[in-house]
């Protein structure tokens, strides 16, 4: 049986820090993350406008603006377990805001807001901000997407991650 694979990648800009990490990356710090996808199927579309493709290179890059760039692209990306950075984040005198975002967490797997002190962009979200838990969240948010877009013809298989040029993480269930 034949596999067709393809991948489609963006770049985005975002602020984080690891809060357990033993050295520098316990600074709040940013990266240009490179943000790649993979998606196989095992036969190409037979007609329609995806013709001959295993889905439309147009079709990733919108759901990964939508999904990816538009909450993370110049935000801060914060673990929903790191108080002090989100007391950082919260307006004076706002009582509740913290719980309102965990509550959000908790309900829908992340929680984007400008309602913050300085009213930037901050995405808040139930797992350490790693390379690794990045390529796994945004794999579970786009799986539904590409197979939508794609009509059932294509499946996620891998969501790969650079931190820099040099540090990359993957997520590919089996
Ligand atoms: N397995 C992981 N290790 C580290 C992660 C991670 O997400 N997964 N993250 C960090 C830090 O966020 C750090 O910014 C990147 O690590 P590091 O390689 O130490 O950064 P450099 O700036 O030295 O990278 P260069 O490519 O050499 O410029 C740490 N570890």
């Amino acid at each position: 049986m034949s596999t067709f694979r393809v991948r489609r990648r963006i770049e985005i800009d975002a602020g984080h820090r690891i809060m357990t990490h033993g050295s520098k990356c316990r600074n709040l710090h940013g990266h240009r993350y490179v943000v790649e996808v993979e998606c196989e199927a095992s036969r190409l579309h037979p007609s329609g406008e995806q013709t001959d493709m295993v889905v439309d290179f147009g079709f990733l890059k919108d759901e990964m603006m939508r999904l990816i760039d538009a909450p993370c692209d110049h935000g801060f990306i914060a673990s929903a377990a790191d108080g002090e950075l989100l007391a950082l984040f919260a307006p004076q005198g706002a009582a509740g805001w913290t719980e309102s975002i965990l509550a959000e967490v908790k309900a829908k797997g992340a929680a984007l807001t400008t309602s913050t002190r300085m009213g930037t962009k901050l995405y808040v979200v139930p797992f350490q901000p790693t390379a690794e838990c990045l390529a796994k969240h945004w794999f579970e948010v786009l799986v539904a997407p590409v197979r939508t877009r794609s009509d059932s013809t294509a499946r996620l298989v891998a969501v790969r991650v650079w931190e820099t040029p040099n540090c990359m993480a993957e997520y590919a269930p089996a």
